[in-house]
Parts: structure tokens; sequence; C-alpha cells
């Protein structure tokens, strides 16, 4: 109670505050039958003579140590002076530019000097210490629009700075909207990323680049109850997984009828079927008016469609644009031949050749194989699993220990194909072919970030050579073969039962190479990856092709382009709505076009809880834990 009345006062705190604190402990402690404590009042911080005003760190001195109460600010952190009590009227945002600004904008290719934008002094040096002086050119393109409120869809290769370049305008703007309003309870700003590992990285970027501001990240598999009570001593920008929002908004915690900016990040993926059902509960519950900001590194063509829904006349930064390379510049490919039983034998060689005593991650498309490599790998190597089904607090260690070079090898699922941002990540190995070319991307995308070089090494089967050609001409890549890795039986015995199951789930890629093939109704493995049980298949929505494979078909699987709507059971897979790409006539090649959703199975909940007040429902969850 105590806390609340302080945590509800402005940063000066009157003579009635400390009314309201002596009737609080009367009442408290005539109830426990014990003497109410003498109120103390503070002899620094007064201002004015009769008025007695206080300061609140002088209350929290006096009042919190002497009488066992914990006293809190208005948010956790210190913040600019007064308190914004009242809804805000909509974007209030100038921003001007010097004109030495401008007129450098206008002109060469340099990244722009960040203290001379006229961007919050706090913001500006947090970044000096990060030694981020000179803005990257996405964030050179999108500031300006992005300062003036437009919407906006954001394009740019993986690593190359999206997260401050939506942060840095945000975080700007709220600072500047705080110094007039004052603080506030409920969050401006709402970011949403579709894995929890990535929500809380870019919760970080957000801490780190504002130290001043409260942020916060939620997401499943952590208790509730601590972000619900984060949540109610008021956050500035909130961060997290859709599923736990909406948790938050059914219990009542999280109220976003401030929001003023709303980020999908990785917004292809947040847009594909299944998130999207959580999306648009989420974005019922944020004020129309608002700038909506979209950022990935693919935008397939139906997205662009699809954010006529959710932006208005969005500004659309693409520095991809039609250009045939989709990778970032740093990245060299190549890719290996191997049949299925060696295929986990020769991941060690390769990691010895080409890592370079770097980190490495190896992308399985199932959570089983995760597990099984990074087992079989463990006689020779550090290395560690990550995919949806190892508890959070293991995640979080996990990566943890990667980020800090504990181990250098991380066999991981496509949980951690998008956003991460882990520094020296020399080397990417696609132990098998990624369900669709944005998957292929971003997976690459691990390894040569922010200007660095690295490599990715594609490992295939013979009867996907077809595939691989088909992702060279999709993401505009040319892969160098490696010579093959001759496997000796008695290493392929050390790995059991590696690569014997493959095409019962996973890529679709590829056609049957090896034994354990199962297709059902001739295109069984439809892509889920995780193990999960698949829920139904949902009929709505005209969303095309989005079942193709872009297998060779020399077994006739690949199964191209239904124009069906959304879901189905397919094959052993559960929920079918997955990934084609390429086009619906071009027989086993990749289904036709459009939504590229490359996850098959629904995880388990990334909600611990609540009420969920929708038909997305029936789809069971779309946490994260699907991967
Ligand atoms: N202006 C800058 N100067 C130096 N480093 C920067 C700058 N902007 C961002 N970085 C760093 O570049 C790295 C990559 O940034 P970020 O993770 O935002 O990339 P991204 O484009 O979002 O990648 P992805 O598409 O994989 O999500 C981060 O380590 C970030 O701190």
């Amino acid at each position: 109670m105590m806390t609340t009345i302080l945590r509800r006062t402005p940063t000066i705190a009157t003579a009635r505050t400390f009314a309201a604190i002596e009737t609080f402990l009367i009442n408290h402690h005539s109830f426990l039958g014990t003497p109410a404590p003498e109120l103390v009042l503070p002899e620094n911080g007064a201002v004015g003579g009769e008025a007695r005003f206080y300061t609140v760190s002088a209350l929290k001195t006096k009042l919190g140590p002497s009488y066992g109460y914990q006293v809190r600010d208005l948010h956790a952190k210190s913040g600019p002076l007064s308190f914004r009590a009242s809804t805000p009227l909509g974007a209030q945002f100038a921003v001007e530019y010097s004109s030495e600004e401008s007129t450098r904008r206008s002109g060469d290719d340099e990244g722009l000097e960040i203290a001379k934008l006229g961007i919050a002094k706090e913001i500006v040096s947090a970044l000096a210490n990060k030694g981020i002086s000179k803005l990257f050119p996405i964030q050179r393109a999108v500031l300006e629009p992005a300062m003036q409120g437009r919407d906006m869809i954001g394009r740019a290769r993986t690593g190359t700075g999206k997260t401050l370049a939506f942060g840095i305008p945000i975080l700007d703007k709220i600072f500047k909207y705080n110094a007039i309003h004052g603080r506030g309870k409920n969050p401006l700003a709402l970011v949403l990323a579709p894995t929890r590992e990535l929500a809380k990285q870019v919760e970080k970027e957000f801490h780190d680049t504002a130290p001043g501001l409260d942020t916060i990240c939620v997401y499943g598999g952590t208790p509730i109850s601590s972000q619900m009570r984060a949540l109610d001593y008021g956050v500035d920008v909130a961060v997290g997984t859709p599923g736990r929002v909406i948790d938050l908004i059914n219990r009542g915690a999280l109220n976003l009828e401030e929001v003023q900016f709303v980020v999908l990040d990785e917004a292809d993926q947040m847009l594909q079927v299944g998130f999207q059902e959580d999306v648009e509960i989420i974005l019922e519950r944020v004020p129309k008016k608002r700038q909506t900001l979209l950022f990935s590194a693919t935008m397939p063509g139906w997205i662009r469609k699809l954010t006529q829904n959710y932006l208005k006349d969005p500004a659309v930064i693409d520095l991809v644009g039609d250009s045939d390379q989709k990778l970032a510049d740093g990245i060299s490919l190549y890719s290996i031949a191997s049949d299925s039983y060696g295929r986990a034998s020769i991941i060690g060689p390769l990691i010895t050749e080409h890592a370079k005593g770097g980190k490495t991650i190896v992308f399985t498309q199932t959570k089983r194989d995760a597990d099984r490599l990074s087992y079989a790998m463990s006689r020779s190597f550090r290395c560690e699993a990550l995919h949806g089904d190892i508890s959070q607090s293991q995640r979080e260690r996990t990566l943890a220990g990667f980020r800090d070079g504990n181990f250098n090898i991380l066999v991981a699922t496509d949980v951690a194909a998008r956003g991460l941002d882990v520094p020296n990540v020399d080397l990417v190995i696609h132990y098998e072919l990624p369900n669709n070319p944005e998957i292929f991307v971003h997976r690459s995308g691990r390894t040569g970030r922010a200007g660095k070089k690295g490599r990715a090494i594609l490992v295939y089967t013979q009867d996907q050579s077809r595939a691989v050609r088909t992702i060279e001409r999709e993401v505009g890549c040319k892969f160098t073969e490696l010579p093959r890795i001759a496997v000796d039986s008695k290493s392929i015995d050390m790995m059991p039962d590696m690569g014997r199951d493959r095409f019962t789930k996973g890529s679709r890629f590829g056609g049957p190479s090896g034994p354990g093939f199962s297709r059902s109704g001739g295109f069984g493995r439809s892509s889920s990856y995780g193990d999960s049980s698949g829920q139904m298949g949902r009929s709505s929505g005209p969303r095309p092709g989005r079942f193709g494979s872009y297998g060779d078909s020399q077994s006739g699987g690949g199964f191209s382009g239904s124009s069906s709507n959304r879901g189905g059971n397919f094959g052993n897979s559960g929920f079918g709505r997955s990934s084609g790409f390429g086009n619906s006539d071009r027989s086993g090649g990749f289904g036709s076009s459009d939504r590229s959703s490359n996850f098959g199975g629904f995880g388990s909940s990334d909600r611990s809880g609540g009420s969920r007040n929708n038909n997305s429902s029936r789809f069971g969850s779309f946490g994260d834990d699907k991967f």
C-alpha cells in the first residue's frame, strides 16, 4: 500500500502523500494490533514553508528502511520530473534536424554521426559507450520517415542493424514525449518478436540504448507474476512474444491503450498463419492512431499485400530491393554433398576446417536431430542443443554460455534462425536443407553480421542437388562446392540413428534419399519441425500455394502449390500449411509464391494461462517452442 502511494507519487511528494501514509500506518498497525510507528517527517527536501513538499528520495530514505517497507519510485528508474497522468493525445513529436545534418544526409554514403542528429543525449552517449557513433545505412534510411511518424516496412539484410533502425527513433520519441508529459504506467511502445530469445535480445538493446527508460521483456516459460509486478510499476517499452503478451492483457496486467509505436520484428514470420491471429488480437488492443513498423531481412511478396491491413500509407524502406543477392555481403557460401547416413559424421571435420576457432551454429530441422547431433558431437566437441522442448531456463543458460564462449558449437532448430545476434559466429552449417529460402537467408545470417565475414555451409544429399540450385536462384547466391568428406563406418556407428528418419518430417527441399522416408498421401514430410502434435488446419483465407515443396521430385515428392486455403492435416507433421515457395505450375518445384510458413506443428504454448477469447485458440498455441 505504501509502496503504491509512493509509486504513484510524483517525484515531489506533498504533505498529502504524508497524510495518506500516516493513515495507512495507523490502520495497518491497528489491524496488526501493534502500535503504529511515529511518522518522522524528513528534514531535507522541504520546498517552501507550509506547503511541505518532500522529495520522493527523501521519503524513501526516511520511510523505507525505518519501517521495513519497500518503497519504489515511479518505474524502477528515475526519470524526468513530473507524472503523466492522463492518456496522451497522440503523437506530438517534432524532430528538428540540424541543417548540418540535413546536408550530410543528402550527401555521401558515410554513416550519419549520431551525435549530430538531435537525438536525446542519453541515447547518444549510451550508443557511444557501445562503440556506436554512426548510423548504419538502414538506420539512416529509416530515421527521417520514422521521426515523421510514418508507418513503415523496413527490409535490410541480416546483421545490418535493423533493431536500432526502429529502436533509435522510438526511444528518442519516448524521451521527448516523457519530457513533456511525464512518465506513465502503461507502455508507449510495443515490440513483438517471434521467439523468446529474440525478444530478450531486442529488449536488452533497447535497455542498453536508453537506460533511463523502463523496458520489460515478457515471454513464456518464465513466471508471469514477476512480469505482472514489473508492469505494475510502469514501463515505457514492452517487448515480448505474442502468446505471453495476450496472457498479460487477459489478466489485466498489460494495458496497451497508450501504445503509440508498434513494431513487428521479423514481420514476415509474425504475420504467418498462426502468429498472425495472435498479432491481430494484440493490435485490437492498441490505439488505431499509432505508428506501426514492420522489419525483416525477408519480405516475401504476400506480406506487402497483407500489410495493407495493418499499415497506413507506409514508407517502404527496402535496402535489398530487386537485388538478386539476398544474403548479407560478408557471407561466403559452400555446399557439400553427403549421404544421409554419413552426414552427422562430416560435421566435426567441417567445423574443424572452416570455423577456425570461432563459433558455429549447426541448424537441424527437428528438435530430435538437434538433441541427437549435439549428443553425438559432444564426444569430441563442447557443444549444446537449443530448441523449443528445452526448458526456458536451460535455453537461456545455453545461449548465455554460447555467447560467453563457454562452448563454441550450438546445435539448434530454427528457433535460433532469426534475429539472434551472437558475436563471432564464424560458421553456420545447414545440417539439412531449410524449408524455404527465407529461412536459408536468416539461418545463414547468424554469421557475417555488422560488416564481419562469415561462412555458411549447406549439406545436401545427391538427390537434393536440384533444390540447391533452386536456393541459388531464389536467394541470388552461388555455392562453392566442397570436396566430399570420406566417412568411415566407425564414425557412422558413433552417430546412431542420425539421418535415418530425416524424411519423416523436416525439410521440404529434397526428395527422399534414405531409409525411413515415409510419406503420407504423397507429401508426408510436410514440414513440421517440432515433434509437437499438430492441430488441425483451418480453411480460411485465400492464401495460395503454401504447400509447395521444393524437393526434387524424382519420387513425385514435390507437392507444388496447392491453391488451398490454410491448413490441413498433412502427413505426419500436423499442421500442414507450410512453406512452399516457387511456382505452383512447376511440379516438384517451389510451391507458388506465397506465405512460406515454415513451421508445421504447433508447439505448446508460450502462454502460461489466461483465457483466449478468440478463435485462434483452436490452433493451440503458436509459441516459439514449436521449433
Ligand atoms: N550503427 C552501428 N554501428 C555499429 N554497430 C551497429 C550499429 N547498428 C547496429 N550495430 C550492431 O550490429 C549488430 C547487428 O544488428 P541487428 O541485430 O540489429 O541486425 P539485424 O539487421 O536486426 O539482423 P537480423 O536480420 O539478423 O535480425 C548488432 O551487434 C548491433 O549492436
